[in-house]
């Protein structure tokens, strides 16, 4: 969802510091580096906008315009190295009487088969955004039957400690049987615990990615790229004969 008072797409967000512009971007980019992707997940009011919002310009702003599904994008250094990242904000989830338990919009679903990453938020002060997360997670999987799904599960809103309906150790079990680890973290009142969430989520993906150029590591809908000779393996390469040739030059 954009914020009030941002930009219209395409343009820029003037009033963010160099380091943190929120730039929306092509949903198609082609990018030489590393690109993370990760799309952010949970039922109504939970906080998705506000965690987003926090992790890329360290602010919260109270009220966000009704889910737009913004995808978001900047450049992070993880160990060391430069890597895009992508996320992908989206409308809300509902539990729903039938047998699938949930409902999910079109739109999520794509987002969901495109990403590399989840971030499964429900907001500590509501027992319902929780009882959504096990479906939802389900259905990421029935999108993704295969393989390794890096995901954070996210109680938010923990600056609300006296409307709390959801213990800790309940969401720390539930990241526990879906393969994650639990964040607890306040949008409003704090940037680290949600700076450090994502961080580990990033790493946990580059890590399934196995390191590899950014290609997604399972067929991705939009985002086949075309076969090329690996230039990552290249530049590598070149890299390492010139190291070499410095060394043996500094030697002599
Ligand atoms: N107290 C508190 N309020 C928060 C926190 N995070 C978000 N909020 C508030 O919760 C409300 C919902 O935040 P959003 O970021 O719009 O939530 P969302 O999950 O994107 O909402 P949907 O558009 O319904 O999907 C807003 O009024 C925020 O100001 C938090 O950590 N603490």
């Amino acid at each position: 969802m954009r914020q009030t008072g941002d930009p219209a797409p395409g343009t820029m967000n003037s009033s963010g510091s160099g380091n943190f512009l929120l730039v929306p971007i092509p949903e198609y980019p082609l990018l030489d580096n590393k690109t993370v992707k990760i799309v952010v997940l949970g039922a109504s009011n939970v906080g998705k906008t506000a965690l987003i919002v926090r992790f890329l310009t360290k602010r919260f702003i109270g009220d966000y315009e009704a889910n737009t599904g913004a995808l978001y994008s900047r450049k992070v250094t993880l160990d060391g190295e430069e890597v895009s990242l992508q996320i992908q904000d989206t409308p809300c989830v509902s539990l729903q009487d039938d047998p699938e338990g949930l409902y999910c919009q079109e739109q999520i679903n794509r987002s969901i088969y495109w990403a590399d990453g989840y971030v499964l938020v429900f907001s500590i002060t509501d027992h319902n955004s929780y009882r959504t997360i096990q479906p939802l997670y389900q259905h990421v999987r029935r999108i993704h039957p295969s393989g390794n799904i890096p995901v954070i599960l996210v109680g938010n809103k923990s600056d609300l400690l006296r409307a709390r309906q959801v213990p800790a150790d309940e969401g720390e079990t539930l990241a526990a049987s879906l393969g994650g680890v639990y964040f607890e973290a306040s949008a409003r009142e704090n940037h680290e615990g949600v700076h450090a969430a994502f961080l580990h989520l990033c790493q946990e993906v580059i890590r399934a990615l196995g390191g590899g150029n950014g290609e997604k590591r399972r067929g991705g809908l939009h985002l086949a790229r075309p076969k090329s000779p690996n230039m990552q393996e290249l530049k590598r390469r070149f890299r390492q004969v010139l190291s070499s040739k410095v060394k043996s030059s500094t030697t002599i």
